[in-house]
């Protein structure tokens, strides 16, 4: 396994048809889902030489937690579809040390609809670092739990997904997942019938539960799914910590853009005053230093990190990130960069 193409490869023959759309899917012409990765292709590096970079190094820090790498994985649903230890896994996964003999750690973001329960996450993923995502459920106490229980077990940031007021028409196929997932942080076990896990989001949600999250909690909020420099400068205004550039791996409004042609606009509208994120498409070494080119402070992993569960669990995460780890480092050194804050938007050319 070189690329993270062998991981898909490797996860489209080997996973259940069901499993697979699942994963692979995007919303209507995948128009967006596919210009994800198209774009960045778009985007040229300008390196430059003679500039010792014997001793690079891709530490750097988000929300002022340290990591090893600026590559984390993204919240997807149900990880029990790809690997028997699910969530476990991928917990396990972001403290790596396979390829090197060093260990590397990143951040995770555990979902609302992870198959095993937090707790059980938070202690696997020890000393890797772990955000919680949430949605804004009918449930406003369950949403509430939510985050106190994030709080408990040490999580570091609530990220709430702003792009979905209902789920994606192409999601999930059937009309019942397997039998084996359940979920267990909201309360709901198997066999569930998909309808009922839709009916579970308020669709009438506003700035004004951002302002109500806020309120809930001293932990950091970070919004998942902004394009616009009009929403940026909103969540700026509304004192949210950080700002996730994201289409939702095209899985919602097929047609927008793809997130690294965002990127620019909503890095230029807030000014620096928040840390802004990206995920969506990014594939390879090159890619990270593409987007960190353009502003972003870190870059998500949603499908790589589900085509390795498929592959080997935790290992297959571990390896899929490090490999990341290596490729980004790789491009880093071959552009005259020895650290991440030294990555500047004069590397890019459109
Ligand atoms: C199978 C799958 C499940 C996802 N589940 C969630 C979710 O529960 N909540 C959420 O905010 N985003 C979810 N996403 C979106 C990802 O967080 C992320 O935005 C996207 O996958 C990034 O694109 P990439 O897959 O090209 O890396 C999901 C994406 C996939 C592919
Ligand atoms: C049947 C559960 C689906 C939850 C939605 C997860 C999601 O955001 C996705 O893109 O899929």
């Amino acid at each position: 396994m070189f690329s993270l193409s062998d991981f898909e490869q490797f996860a489209q023959q080997s996973l259940s048809s069901d499993a697979w759309s699942y994963y692979s899917s995007g919303a209507g012409l995948q128009q967006t889902m596919k210009d994800n990765e198209a774009a960045f292709l778009r985007y040229r590096l300008r390196p430059r030489v003679l500039r010792d970079v014997s001793a690079a190094d891709t530490r750097t820090s988000i929300l002022g937690n340290t990591i090893d790498f600026p590559v984390c994985v993204g919240v997807t649903a149900m990880h029990k579809l790809a690997h028997d230890d699910g969530e476990l896994a991928t917990a396990r996964g972001i403290v790596m040390n396979q390829i090197t003999a060093t260990k590397y750690k990143t951040c995770m973001v555990l979902g609302s609809f992870s198959t095993t329960a937090m707790e059980e996450v938070a202690e696997a993923g020890s000393p890797g670092l772990q955000w919680l995502q949430l949605y804004i459920f009918r449930d406003r106490e369950l949403t509430r739990s939510l985050i106190t229980q994030a709080e408990r077990v040490g999580f570091k940031a609530i990220v709430l997904t702003v792009d979905q007021p209902v789920i994606g028409p192409d999601s999930y196929k059937s009309a019942s997942l397997p039998p084996h997932i359940s979920f267990p942080d909201i309360g709901l076990s198997g066999p569930i019938n998909k309808e009922k896990v839709r009916n579970l989001i308020d669709s009438s949600v506003t700035w004004e539960e951002v302002d109500w999250v806020k309120g809930l909690t001293k932990l950091p909020v970070v919004l998942k799914g902004i394009l616009t420099a009009e929403d940026a400068v909103e969540a700026v205004r509304h004192g949210v910590q950080g700002i996730i550039v994201s289409n939702h791996g095209g899985r919602q409004l097929d047609g927008v853009l793809a997130s690294i042609d965002a990127l620019g606009e909503v890095v230029r509208a807030v000014e620096g005053r928040v840390e802004v994120y990206m995920d969506g498409g990014v594939r390879r070494g090159t890619d990270v230093l593409k987007a960190l080119a353009m502003g972003a402070r870190a870059v998500f992993i949603g499908r790589p990190v589900l085509w390795g569960l498929a592959y080997k669990g935790q290992e297959g995460v571990g390896r899929v990130l490090e490999i990341l780890r290596e490729e980004l480092k790789s491009a880093m050194v071959l552009s005259g960069v020895s650290r991440v804050t030294d990555i500047k938007a004069e590397l890019l050319v459109h």
